[in-house]
């Protein structure tokens, strides 16, 4: 059978990943797909830097819509990054009826809608295992592996620079600063590193695979998002002294009950019991829990971001649109794992409405009754104290930390409660509020 040829817009980090591995298992590839998988084309700003990745066979372009429009090319890879060019190449690839396999959840999470649905127009395919956990083949689990089950949550490490970032600083007492540096040049950093930082390119993921697990549209604009730049190493050890481990997490839910139904999708700091397997998922693994009501709770661990982990993704997804091109596009696995004529509308709900157990720590001037006055503005909001930690009074600032552990409460309680407490003339220094996962 004759080759399928490829065309990759952007040759940075990802691309290099794809077309090495490519190279070097082009026999086991071609035997799993029924044909071999040709790179024909390539767009590059450094024309020396691709004629050194591809070599002097594969034609080179300025211009990216040469590859969208080139009319050899049956899948074109997209992995610039960034939300334009990379919307207009995509959907031009797409008008011009070639597959694309994109790395950018970015793109994905804001403007996946509709490409998705240009696609299914045109009866192409848009394959994105790379975007969400890097080399981990967690779409195709959501897609296909858990296709019985009515999902109830999912709990995810989801960006490899922040748990870099977390894991050495803890073990390692590496600044913040310098963690980011190193994850920058291991190439793991999104261009743009507050993404990574500010939790944002953790929600991308989560709300593309809250879209997968529930059936319902991508809704970026519903997750609430809180990132690592403002967590204090002293929350990390205080929480450790209470038995848990802090991680950056995408949380998406499905609650439905009596008086709620809907879905929360967030990224937080999130305490999670140090014994659960991943609370120990470290570096720039990642770690995602999907909990299906057949099946359990499913784990799939793996490298988070990378060339080569990446580019096994984009492969493997080169690979699965290679085997169905030729069938027809009502028989192909559906997008979003569910039929787009058969989404659901499920609301998306607001921070306010979560149901947890929190995290509250507190700076007091050492006076009587401060504890007396914590407990009762708790106890007003229906928020119970499961365990409480003091600290010795600071010599120089007459101050001590109050570390407080609560029972599941609700958020918008939680945030009333805090802000009465904040206003106590001997809570001087703020309050942190964390939320805790027990992810049982
Ligand atoms: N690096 C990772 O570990 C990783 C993992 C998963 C997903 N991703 C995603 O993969 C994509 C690529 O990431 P990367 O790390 O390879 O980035 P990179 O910066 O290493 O490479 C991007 C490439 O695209 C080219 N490019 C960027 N903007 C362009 C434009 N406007 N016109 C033409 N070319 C342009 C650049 O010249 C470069 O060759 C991003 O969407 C990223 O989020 C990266
Ligand atoms: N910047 C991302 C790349 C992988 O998507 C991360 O650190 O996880
Ligand atoms: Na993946």
């Amino acid at each position: 059978m004759k080759p399928i040829k490829i065309g990759i817009a952007g040759t940075g980090v990802v691309a290099s990943g794809v077309v090495n591995i490519l190279k070097r298992n082009a026999d086991e590839i071609t035997r799993r797909a029924g044909r071999d998988i040709e790179v024909i084309v390539v767009s590059s700003r450094t024309r020396a830097k691709a004629e050194a990745l591809v070599g002097n066979d594969v034609q080179i372009v300025n211009d990216i819509m040469e590859v969208a429009r080139h009319p050899d090319v049956d899948i074109v890879v997209e992995t610039m990054g960034g939300y334009e060019p990379a919307k207009s190449f995509v959907l031009e690839a797409i008008a011009h009826g070639k597959h694309v396999v994109t790395a950018n959840k970015a793109l994905l999470a804001e403007h996946g809608n509709e490409i998705f649905k240009a696609a299914q127009d045109k009866g192409v395919t848009v394959a994105f295992e790379a975007a969400v956990a890097g080399g981990i083949p967690v779409i195709k689990a959501l897609r296909e592996g858990l296709s019985a089950n009515r999902i109830e949550w999912i709990a995810g490490i989801i960006n490899g620079t922040t748990n870099f970032i977390l894991t050495q600083m803890r073990e390692k007492g590496w600044t913040f600063a310098d963690a980011l540096k190193v994850a920058q040049e291991l190439g793991y950093a999104e261009a743009d590193p507050t993404f990574d930082v500010e939790g944002v390119d953790a929600a991308h993921k989560i709300t593309l695979m809250s879209a997968l697990a529930f059936g319902v549209p991508i809704d970026f604009k519903a997750a609430s998002i809180e990132g690592i730049s403002k967590l204090a190493a002293a929350d990390i050890a205080y929480a450790e002294k209470f038995g848990y481990r802090i991680k950056l997490l995408g949380i998406t839910k499905r609650v439905s009950n009596g008086t709620t139904d809907g879905i929360e999708l967030r990224v937080h700091p999130t305490l999670i019991p140090e014994s659960r397997l991943i609370a120990n998922v470290n570096g720039v693994m990642n770690a995602v829990l999907v909990k299906g009501d057949a099946v359990g709770a499913t784990l799939y661990y793996g490298a988070g971001a990378g060339s080569e982990p990446t580019g096994s993704s984009v492969i493997a997804d080169l690979i699965d649109v290679t085997r169905t091109i030729t069938a027809d596009p009502e028989h192909r696995v559906p997008h979003l794992a569910f039929q787009p004529d058969s989404l659901a509308s499920i609301p998306m709900l607001p921070l306010s409405a979560v149901k947890t157990r929190y995290y509250l720590r507190l700076t007091a001037q050492d006076r009587t009754g401060v504890l007396a006055d914590i407990t009762r503005i708790l106890a007003n909001h229906d928020i119970s104290v499961d365990a409480m930690l003091q600290t010795e009074v600071d010599d120089a600032t007459k101050e001590a930390h109050i570390v407080i552990m609560t029972h599941v409460s609700q958020e918008s309680n939680v945030d009333t409660a805090v802000s009465e407490i904040k206003a106590l003339a001997s809570i001087t220094g703020g309050v942190v509020k964390l939320r805790v996962e027990e992810l049982g």
